[in-house]
């Protein structure tokens, strides 16, 4: 039994109920010892997670399984006791049982989880557990809160005892104490106020880092076959969470907060000014119902905007990706109609949400004004009749402004930001409704090298709102087996290869390998044993080394250039100063479409794989290139399993076997000879005879 250390280090993490980063290995550029005591910790530290913590104590049976340094063996999982003295570990070399003594070394990894590995049902969820899971923060703005608003009712005070007590009696010495009162109020209000707003937008921060990983994993995850045909449209929907995350993550949920003090502002307003309540006990209620009013008729129009707003996005996206077709064919036009079209509509709603702002915010001030002329009106009154001094009045006013104020004066902006943001996580909801790739409500299956091969039993694959797709009753691929896919334009070959990549989930009907559903293999032993290469090979930002090293352990010049060489690609390397270094812009320009194709057939020869599914792998390049480049790659592979779909029947002299698709069905199956055979224009009409549905290879199964 072999077991290195990352196997290992990934075996614990599977145990423990984690899942890593698909291309967590990618991070360690070196071999790591299993008898070198500190690879934990080197390992630990490329692949950025937080060190292993040694045991200090006796570890309780709840502690397992975790790392243990064996004599002689180097590092294994310790599993649990066994007995009071022993504890049962997986070594290298098989099942052992290690002697508990004060000195042993067991580690406990620190595995970060993979980002949206949690399953939140809505995009509220997210924001929420975000939030709640920093109570420090809220604590402490809760606390700060409180005392800010007492605070406020010093305010009030203070102008009550110089109206009552300093200025009927000319006390100048009352008035200094209660100014430097006042003024140490002042100064602690201005502490505190500062230091929550610091505290919340540092939280702001990490809140949003963690939530808009959760998104972007999450979106990555979505199954391709799921996903919405309108890229910047989604693109747009997930910056959506900067709107949210404005409403629920900043200050302004603090204004919030305030609503409860409104009360108890009318309480001591109450024991000051009595009767004089009732207009702030009649305002307040009208400005909540004002705002929860307008907030209803701002909803639509934000969400109309929003959306055309989206839209906008993903035409703009659309525009600057197709540029060259739209130059070609005079298609500007066409674009800019629609571009114009979108702008309006995002016009025409958002000057209504304008419109329903301006108006609550007129509305707000004017409930404010009558609230402070209602108290002094009545006050008057009441101090008429001796139930209210002059400076309880004044004090009542202050306190007005304090239910009144800040909350009041913020609802405006308040309710537009909501209604966009309402918007956002409805859009937001709808990603997270599409399938992922990984299920939370599976557990996932580890696997190795495939040793038997791949089925698809009654496979049925259809696009959404399409009748096109694929078809399979019954397909077995042995391991080791060459096969080509021929078959007729839009016939169906890309869509099998990705039905056999687990790229597209079937409707109907298993895709197995040795046995084990290819959804429940997780992912990254799924992509080491299955590569799958696109028809269009895509590069992504960074170098020409970033591309070829993507997701793959233990990548270095040497063997990347190794490879470059036996693909041609080497060619392009010599050409260019930068080397490897040669740098890919965004949206993977910067190199021909020949060359791309060569990157990604390069990539293949870096990788160990069971299963290699190419999908047109050498149509960009000329006879030369694809002959040199499919040798190389036949001649690497040539114990493993390779299906490669081609237009090119002299590629076929690369396969055994050969599948012709012919709408979504496999037509013909058999070996190469055979099935170009009965291909070949026969002089007589059998020439249009049904093919039989099983093949020998299938009944061979
Ligand atoms: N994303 C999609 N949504 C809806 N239908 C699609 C989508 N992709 C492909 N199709 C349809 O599915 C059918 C099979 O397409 P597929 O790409 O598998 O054909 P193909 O045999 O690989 O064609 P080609 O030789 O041109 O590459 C076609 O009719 C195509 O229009």
């Amino acid at each position: 039994m072999t077991l290195p250390l990352l196997d290992l280090a990934g075996a614990l993490a599977r145990r423990r109920g984690i899942r890593l980063a698909p291309d967590w290995q990618s991070a360690v550029t070196i071999d790591l010892a299993l008898d070198d005591p500190e690879a934990p910790w080197r390992l630990s530290e490329m692949a950025g997670w937080d060190a292993p913590v040694a045991m200090e104590t006796r570890p309780g049976p709840q502690d397992f399984p975790m790392l243990v340094y064996v004599n002689q063996l180097g590092w294994a999982m310790a599993e649990q006791w066994q007995g009071p003295d022993h504890i049962r570990a997986i070594t290298a070399s098989g099942l052992a049982e290690v002697e508990w003594a004060a000195g042993l070394r067991l580690v406990q990894m620190s595995f970060p989880e993979a980002a949206g590995a949690e399953n939140h049902q809505s995009a509220f969820a997210v924001f929420r557990a975000a939030i709640l899971g920093r109570r420090r923060m809220i604590v402490d703005a809760t606390a700060a809160t409180v005392v800010i608003n007492v605070l406020a009712l010093i305010t009030s005070i203070y102008s009550m005892q110089v109206y009552d007590r300093v200025i009927p009696r000319a006390s100048y010495d009352t008035l200094w104490v209660l100014t430097a009162g006042m003024a140490f109020a002042l100064l602690v209000d201005f502490l505190i106020r500062n230091t929550r707003a610091f505290l919340i937008d540092e939280e702001a921060s990490s809140i949003d880092a963690e939530v808009s990983e959760y998104f972007f994993a999450r979106m990555q995850s979505v199954r391709l076959d799921a996903r919405p045909p309108g890229v910047g449209t989604m693109a747009a929907q997930l910056r959506g969470l900067e709107q949210v995350r404005a409403v629920m993550a900043s200050a302004s949920l603090f204004i919030l907060a305030d609503l409860p003090f409104a009360l108890l502002f009318m309480v001591v307003m109450y024991g000051i000014g009595g009767s004089v309540v009732i207009i702030p006990a009649l305002t307040f209620p009208l400005a909540i119902g004002a705002a929860m009013l307008f907030s209803r008729m701002i909803r639509e129009d934000a969400h109309k905007s929003q959306v055309s707003g989206n839209r906008k996005n993903g035409l703009l996206v659309e525009a600057l990706g197709a540029a060259e077709t739209i130059k070609a064919n005079l298609g500007g036009w066409h674009m800019l109609a629609g571009w114009n079209r979108l702008v309006d509509t995002v016009h025409r709603h958002d000057n209504q949400v304008r419109r329903w702002s301006t108006l609550s915010g007129s509305t707000f001030n004017v409930l404010q004004q009558v609230a402070y002329v209602g108290i002094i009106v009545l006050g008057v009154y009441e101090v008429a009749d001796h139930r209210l001094t002059m400076g309880g009045l004044i004090a009542c006013t202050i306190i007005s402004g304090r239910i009144n104020g800040p909350l009041v004066a913020a609802l405006p902006n308040l309710i537009v930001q909501w209604s966009y943001a309402r918007s956002s996580l409805q859009a937001l909801d709808s990603i997270l409704r599409l399938p992922s790739d990984h299920p939370h409500d599976r557990q996932m299956l580890r696997m190795g090298p495939v040793q038997a091969g791949m089925r698809l039993a009654n496979v049925q694959f259809a696009y959404p709102g399409a009748h096109s797709g694929v078809d399979i009753p019954g397909l077995f691929i042995n391991r080791g087996e060459k096969v080509g896919i021929i078959g007729s334009v839009g016939s169906g070959k890309s869509t099998l290869l990705k039905v056999m990549a687990g790229l597209y989930a079937p409707a109907v009907g298993q895709v197995t390998l040795d046995g084990v559903e290819i959804s429940q293999i997780a992912e990254d032993d799924l992509r080491r044993q299955l590569i799958y290469l696109p028809q269009s090979f895509d590069l992504l930002s960074g170098s020409l080394r970033d591309n070829l090293a993507l997701g793959i352990a233990n990548p270095n010049d040497e063997r990347l250039l190794a490879a470059a060489q036996r693909t041609g690609l080497s060619e392009l390397l010599r050409q260019h100063p930068m080397g490897l270094d040669l740098p890919i812009s965004e949206g993977g320009f910067g190199l021909s479409g020949g060359q791309r194709a060569l990157v990604g057939l390069t990539r293949l020869l870096l990788t160990d794989p069971s299963i290699l599914l190419l999908d047109e792998p050498t149509a960009n390049l000329d006879p030369e290139s694809e002959l040199r480049a499919l040798q190389q790659i036949f001649g690497h592979f040539a114990g493993k399993t390779v299906v490669m779909v081609t237009h090119k029947p002299q590629l076929l002299s690369f396969v055994d076997r050969v599948l012709v698709v012919i709408d979504g069905r496999l037509a013909l199956d058999g070996k190469t000879a055979d099935v170009l055979n009965q291909l070949r224009p026969k002089p007589a009409p059998a020439a249009n005879r049904e093919v039989p549905g099983q093949s020998p290879q299938q009944e061979k199964e």
